[in-house]
């Protein structure tokens, strides 16, 4: 018996907004559930149980059929999120339809957990998360996942850390990160505080402040000398809406 996945959303063709394949034309899988609780999270409606009544149990063959009627042959690319998708042993199976449908793969995660089939993953993005978060990081876990990803050279694979940053604490925090971890590319990211505001223009001109502000921040620091500092690119163009 193929096992379930408990999905939220699955949308697309759109394009990744965010980190190391920013513009890349995907379909986006958004699973449930998430062993974090992040104070600025844009996406909580995923583990705070307003969208429990919306959670679907698929198959990888079911959300395959899904992503056909949305995309048809419009797509090569697939990013799984979340809430955190390595919470999900049975993602396996559809990272491996995927690739016997000639579908690349991404994840997104904070790096909390492991799964042997991430080592499968195209292109995985690491998002451990900064004190504005109200999280702690596991070093130990990230450590450990970062080195087997590093230690596997069975497969060509992109892998990224993506820090979200709001404030100097956040930024202190990123140079931590970066400073553990100096082969894996770096990614600095606009923080989104307002992730309920329903007024585009207004929130634009926050995040272009913000990313202003990011930018500027990273020219000066000698630390941060070879970084990536991107805003979401999706935030931009539609605000806070769902399924973009
Ligand atoms: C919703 S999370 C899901 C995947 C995984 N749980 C994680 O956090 O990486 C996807 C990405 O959105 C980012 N994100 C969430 N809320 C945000 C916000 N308010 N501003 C900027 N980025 C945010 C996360 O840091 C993460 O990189
Ligand atoms: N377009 C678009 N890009 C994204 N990159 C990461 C996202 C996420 O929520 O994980 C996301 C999303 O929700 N939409
Ligand atoms: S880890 Fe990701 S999904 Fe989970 S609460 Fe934080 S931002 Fe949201
Ligand atoms: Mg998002």
């Amino acid at each position: 018996m193929a096992r379930t996945i408990p999905v939220l959303e699955i949308f697309g063709p759109t394009i990744q907004g965010e980190g190391m394949v920013i513009g890349q034309k995907t379909m986006f899988v958004r699973t449930a559930g998430c062993d974090y609780r992040c104070r600025w999270c844009d996406s909580a409606f995923t583990w705070d149980g307003s969208a429990k009544e919306e959670i679907e149990q698929l198959t990888a063959e079911d959300i395959w059929r899904r992503l056909e009627v949305l995309g048809g042959r419009r797509f090569r690319h697939v990013t799984i999120s979340g809430g955190n998708p390595l919470l999900i042993a049975a993602l396996g199976e559809l990272v491996s339809l995927l690739h016997e449908k000639g579908v690349r793969v991404a994840v997104e995660t904070q790096g909390s957990r492991w799964q042997d089939w991430l080592l499968d993953v195209d292109d995985v993005t690491i998002s451990p998360k900064p004190p504005s978060s109200g999280m702690d990081t596991d070093w130990a876990a990230l450590d450990q996942l970062i080195g087997r990803l590093q230690a596997d050279r069975s497969r060509a694979r992109r892998v990224s850390l993506k820090v979200v940053v709001f404030d100097d604490a956040d930024l202190a925090y990123a140079k931590e990160v970066h400073r553990r971890y100096p082969g894996v590319p770096f990614y600095l990211q606009t923080g989104n505080q307002d992730v309920a505001d329903a007024d585009v223009d207004a929130l634009r001109a926050k995040l272009l402040a913000q990313l202003d502000w990011l930018v500027g921040q990273a020219a000066e620091s000698e630390e941060l000398a070879d970084v990536y500092v991107l805003p979401q690119l999706h935030t931009l163009l539609w605000g806070n809406k769902r399924g973009v």
